[in-house]
């Protein structure tokens, strides 16, 4: 349970904002998932619910708590409805403009001192931030997918972050049970910055025929002491993701390591996406994301 109950509100109820709201909810907060259409928040309420349903089945959350959380979990389309939170976090799709507007639009729902987190991957906080008349209330916090399961999140202090947010933002991100690293408001932060080149590189030795998908995955995983392959992990990413998520940071960066190799579009034009597409790097059985 959190030390103080917030009320909490989630932009975007896809794969992160489902993700987060299941983080918020468990540490006993109050969570107003927001997404632009009913479908929409309906479908991300019942990607809580899910979660919470097979952890409860897997021994890992007793049923009351289940819930309990999810009665503190409501779906609304209506960002007035956000009015009152303590803290809200955007995780709508990777758009500057779109991240901007929908700052702009919280300005006039939230109260001065309540605080904006940013789940951007790729972009500037302080671009981002620069759509708000409150930005030294907007702070990074960059959750790691999936963000239940993940322990890590990167706090990212834009040019005009203050203190005090900085360490509210800390204080809440901590409070949820995560481990927080500080990093610089640059492309990537640190996970990204050192993950996608690697990811991408790895990409480029299967299309030179250095290794095959499985030899190359079981020397990151046995070798470099990785938790899992980089295909696993890029199946579980989605090859969409990692692309558009590669472009940004190659545009930014003009790195050629961040160029996502040919064979990632390939695979996109196959249909090749992941774990969500059943098929990536491997064959899946059933499309899914992630476990409990
Ligand atoms: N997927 C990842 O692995 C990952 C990891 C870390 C960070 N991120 C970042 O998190 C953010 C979200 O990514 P995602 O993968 O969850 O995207 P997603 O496409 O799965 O979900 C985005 C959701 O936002 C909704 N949306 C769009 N505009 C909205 C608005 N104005 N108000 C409310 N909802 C709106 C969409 O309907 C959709 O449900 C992006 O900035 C992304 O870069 C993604």
């Amino acid at each position: 349970m959190a030390a103080e109950m917030r009320r909490v509100g989630v932009i975007g109820g896809g794969t992160m904002g489902v993700g987060i709201a299941i983080t918020a909810v468990r540490a006993g907060h109050e969570v107003l998932l927001r997404d632009i259409e009913e479908g929409a928040v309906e479908q991300g309420v019942a990607g809580v619910r899910r979660f919470l349903d097979r952890s409860v089945d897997k021994g890992k959350l007793a049923a009351a708590e289940r819930d309990a959380a999810l009665g503190r979990l409501r779906g609304v389309v209506s960002l007035e409805e956000l009015r009152g939170c303590d803290v809200v976090i955007e995780a709508v799709p990777e758009d500057l403009a779109l991240k901007q507007e929908l700052l702009a639009q919280l300005d006039g729902v939230l109260a001065d001192d309540a605080l904006v987190h940013t789940n951007t991957s790729t972009l500037s906080v302080t671009a981002i931030a620069s759509g708000s008349r409150r930005p030294e209330r907007v702070v990074g916090t960059h959750y790691c997918n999936p963000a239940p399961l993940m322990d890590l999140v990167e706090l990212v202090r834009g040019q005009v972050t203050s203190a005090a947010a900085l360490a509210a933002t800390r204080a809440y991100v901590e409070g949820i049970g995560k481990r927080v690293v500080a990093c610089a408001d640059v492309p990537g932060f640190i996970v990204n910055r050192f993950l996608v080149p690697f990811e991408n590189d790895c990409i480029r030795a299967l299309e030179c025929g250095m290794g095959t998908i499985d030899s190359i995955d079981r020397a990151v995983k046995d070798g470099l002491g990785y938790p899992m392959g980089t295909f696993r992990l890029l199946d579980i990413i989605g090859l969409d993701i990692h692309r558009a998520v590669s472009l940004s940071l190659y545009d930014q960066l003009r790195d050629p390591r961040f160029a996502p190799p040919p064979l990632v579009d390939r695979m996109i034009s196959a249909g090749h996406l992941g774990r969500k597409a059943g098929r990536g790097f491997y064959a899946y059985d059933e499309p899914g994301l992630h476990g409990s």
